[in-house]
């Protein structure tokens, strides 16, 4: 059996929202298979590429599977990033700092707990946090009209 399969095409909506399925393209020309996670294992029904007990096992299932995953993540960023726009309004009425270290301290201290529990790297997580909570500052400065961020040269402001 030919089991080499292009690199599936999500079909899903770059705007966001609910994301239950993907499709791909096999090299033999099938179209459409639909996929659906149910709870991380993807499951094909009649797929000739699914393992014996319908979990994919190939290249392209598992990039599917990876497709679904980033798209959550984007969503949640995209959540994160409007929350803070919100949290940087009420900042701007209430004149509080964007820059609460305080707060940057749990957000950090519970990543890196759960990287622990979760098997991850607690440096990964460390810059993924550093990164989110970066973009978080940069959004509430353009509401607040504030200039928060470090300066690019790392001296002082
Ligand atoms: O909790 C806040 O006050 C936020 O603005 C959110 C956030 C974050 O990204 O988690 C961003 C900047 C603050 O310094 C602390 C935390």
């Amino acid at each position: 059996m030919n089991r080499s399969v292009d690199y599936p095409s999500a079909t899903r909506s770059r705007r966001g929202g609910a994301y239950r399925s993907t499709q791909w393209t096999s090299a033999d020309g099938t179209e459409g298979i639909p996929v659906t996670i149910d709870r991380g294992l993807m499951q094909i029904p009649g797929d000739p590429h699914s393992g014996p007990d319908g979990t994919v096992d190939d290249l392209a299932g598992l990039r599917a599977a990876l497709d679904e995953v980033d798209f959550r993540l984007l969503d949640a960023v995209r959540d994160r990033v409007e929350l803070c726009r919100r949290v940087g309004a009420v900042k701007a009425r209430t004149d509080v700092p964007v820059v609460q270290p305080g707060r940057m301290d749990l957000v950090h201290r519970r990543a890196r707990e759960y990287a622990e529990d979760n098997g991850l790297s607690t440096a990964f997580v460390d810059r993924l946090f550093d990164l989110l909570i970066d973009e978080a500052c940069r959004v509430e400065d353009t509401v607040t009209g504030t200039g928060s961020r470090p300066r690019e040269d790392g001296g002082p402001r």
